[in-house]
């Protein structure tokens, strides 16, 4: 049996007022129950304005993006709570998306509160800590009492609050140090496994894609050019794009 299609793309399209073509053209994508999916291409290929469509955060100019098959479109912030519960947003950097006066326990209810997700708030706060490997009194803190690395954990928790069937996480660790982003990478595959949880994942970085997903879309001038299984793609790669992404990276150790 085939996994349930989630979170789908049919024909995006999207234009910024002044630009010469199209940030977007014609996408289709797919993300299915539990799947992991890395979405790479070139400074300016489209990623982040994919994800901003997948999100709901912006209309396209054709296409649509639908969710279990039910259209999402930008609109009322409360009109799309159905949705921002299903598919949550692990933030770039935790430094900046994370509320300086805003205590860790705060940070992770917040969605619970804003969805009006019901249940104990508080519990699920000291379970959510407790799976990134943050300590119980973690949620007394303010951001700045937290390594980087500790805050990204904390932003997980947050994202994993509404329990999301999809995270949307645009290059996740490119914020960390070089000898934390391991241990994110890690924690992102482990919550995925543990509680199901489909993964898209944008970034610049091989060496995480590989570590991270089973799939991968080769965005190029706002179109598909290629995709499949990562150990395919970046070994063997079919087109033009993947083939200068890989050949960027020298010394790529695919496992
Ligand atoms: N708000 C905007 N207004 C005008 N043009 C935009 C806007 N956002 C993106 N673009 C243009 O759309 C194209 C795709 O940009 P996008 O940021 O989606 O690419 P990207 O693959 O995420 O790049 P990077 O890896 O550098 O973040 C680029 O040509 C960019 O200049």
């Amino acid at each position: 049996m085939s996994a349930e299609l989630l979170l789908a793309a049919r024909g995006l399209t999207r234009r910024y007022r002044g630009s010469a073509g199209p940030a977007l053209d014609g996408v289709d994508l797919g993300l299915t129950a539990g799947q992991r999916l890395a979405v790479v291409g070139e400074s300016g290929a489209g990623k982040s304005t994919l994800t901003r469509l997948l999100l709901g955060l912006e209309r396209p100019d054709a296409g649509e993006v639908t969710y279990r098959g039910r259209p999402v479109q930008p609109g009322r912030p409360s009109a799309l709570h159905w949705f921002r519960r299903a598919v949550q947003v692990v933030p770039q950097d935790p430094g900046r998306s994370l509320n300086p006066r805003m205590r860790a326990g705060q940070a992770v209810a917040e969605p619970l509160r804003c969805l009006q997700v019901p249940g104990d708030h508080r519990a699920r706060v000291a379970e959510l800590l407790l799976a990134v490997g943050l300590d119980p009194d973690a949620a007394g803190r303010l951001p700045h009492e937290f390594s980087g690395g500790q805050r990204q954990r904390i932003a997980l928790a947050r994202a994993l609050a509404p329990r999301p069937q999809v995270l949307i996480a645009d290059e996740p660790v490119s914020a960390l140090d070089a000898a934390v982003r391991l241990q994110v990478v890690e924690l992102l595959r482990a919550v995925s496994d543990a509680e199901g949880v489909a993964l898209l994942v944008v970034s610049h970085d091989l060496g995480v894609v590989t570590a991270l997903c089973s799939d991968v879309v080769v965005l190029a001038g706002g179109r598909v050019v290629e995709s499949g299984p990562v150990t395919r793609v970046l070994t063997d790669p079919a087109s033009r794009e993947a083939h200068a992404l890989v050949a960027a990276v020298p010394r790529l150790v695919l496992t």
